[in-house]
């Protein structure tokens, strides 16, 4: 699309930025509260909550608080909230079996969500990091993330969220062929309803740190995930990956990062034109938060033009830790 555009004087662009009506009415792309996708933080105990250093105004919950956090998230017309769960070193072992568990964490989460606010849409994360002894989101045999092996135990897993009532799957293990053999055990075990947003082009990040140690992980990761994380200088690697993932039955894809990723999030969406993502990862918060403590920039402003930008790269909503300041600010 070429646009016509008279030449100067008949053309002055500046006319339509003259006042806030003219701009309001010329203005593309917005943000609104359908857009948002809230992570949060569920945590071993009753009634409390511990605040995340490195991420401030983010705590992680306890179930019961949790369920609290749902209501007041759908209250605000937030349409889904996903679920991260914070592990020590004693829920994790070599076999990741807790991943699985129908009461783990995530699930009593899920279950929780449900009661208290059956409207909003619960999203999961499946890998196998929370429980893996070495903070993987696969299993490590001979210092190697094993594929396959992985990809039947992030069924197990799939499925026991499924269980407890999971509305959105997030597959976030950059495993080979995890959404085709998820969709398949959905399908044969009477979840077919349920969806799949598949991380599908999620890089090998340092934008991660703050949400391990979240979620406490950095402590037990070993190494780093470039072995099954995409590589940072790539892009149309992204576009297979998403392809394929679609192929294999993902109803949404993401991209993640989100903010140094934007080129990847427009050209997914002029390609597939799917429901398309992007997360605002922890480190992107942190980043943003830390400049704002700092009075170094205004940090309502930054929050709302960041999450803009995504729209005005294509996505459809946006994974972030904003999720909740963002709806009240823009329900007043
Ligand atoms: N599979 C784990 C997972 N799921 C979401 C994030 C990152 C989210 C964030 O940084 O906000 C990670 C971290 C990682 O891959 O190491």
């Amino acid at each position: 699309m070429k646009p016509t555009i008279a030449s100067f004087p008949a053309a002055r662009p500046r006319r339509m930025r003259q006042s806030a009506a003219l701009r309001a009415l010329a203005r593309q792309n917005t943000l609104t509260v359908d857009d948002l996708i809230w992570p949060i933080f569920v945590m071993d105990g009753k009634d409390d909550e511990t605040p995340v250093a490195s991420m401030p105004g983010v705590v992680r919950r306890t179930v019961d608080r949790i369920a609290k956090a749902a209501l007041e998230a759908q209250n605000l017309g937030i349409p889904a909230i996903c679920i991260f769960p914070y592990t020590g070193l004693e829920a994790r072992t070599e076999d990741c079996a807790m991943a699985w568990d129908p009461d783990n964490l995530t699930n009593q989460a899920i279950r929780a969500i449900k009661d208290a606010a059956p409207e909003i849409a619960v999203m999961t994360d499946i890998a196998l990091d929370p429980y893996n002894i070495n903070g993987h989101d696969g299993f490590v045999e001979n210092g190697k993330i094993v594929n396959d092996r992985t990809v039947e135990a992030l069924v197990k897993m799939g499925l026991a969220q499924a269980a407890a009532g999971a509305d959105i799957l997030g597959p976030s293990d950059m495993m080979d062929g995890r959404i085709g053999a998820i969709r398949s055990a959905l399908e044969s075990e009477g979840h077919q309803d349920v969806t799949i947003l598949s991380y599908a082009a999620k890089y090998a990040s340092s934008f991660y740190g703050p949400f391990r140690d979240a979620v406490g992980a950095s402590a037990a990761l070993t190494g780093d995930k470039k072995t099954y994380q995409m590589d940072p200088g790539n892009a149309d690697e992204a576009l297979r990956l998403v392809e394929r993932d679609l192929q294999e039955g993902a109803d949404m894809v993401m991209v993640k990062p989100g903010m140094p990723y934007l080129d990847i999030c427009r050209r997914v969406k002029d390609s597939f034109g799917v429901p398309t993502y992007a997360y605002q990862v922890s480190g992107e918060y942190a980043m943003l938060q830390a400049a704002a403590q700092n009075g170094w920039l205004d940090g309502e402003k930054v929050m709302m033009e960041s999450l803009l930008g995504f729209k005005r790269a294509g996505c459809d909503g946006i994974l972030t830790y904003f999720a909740t300041t963002v709806a009240r600010l823009l329900n007043t």
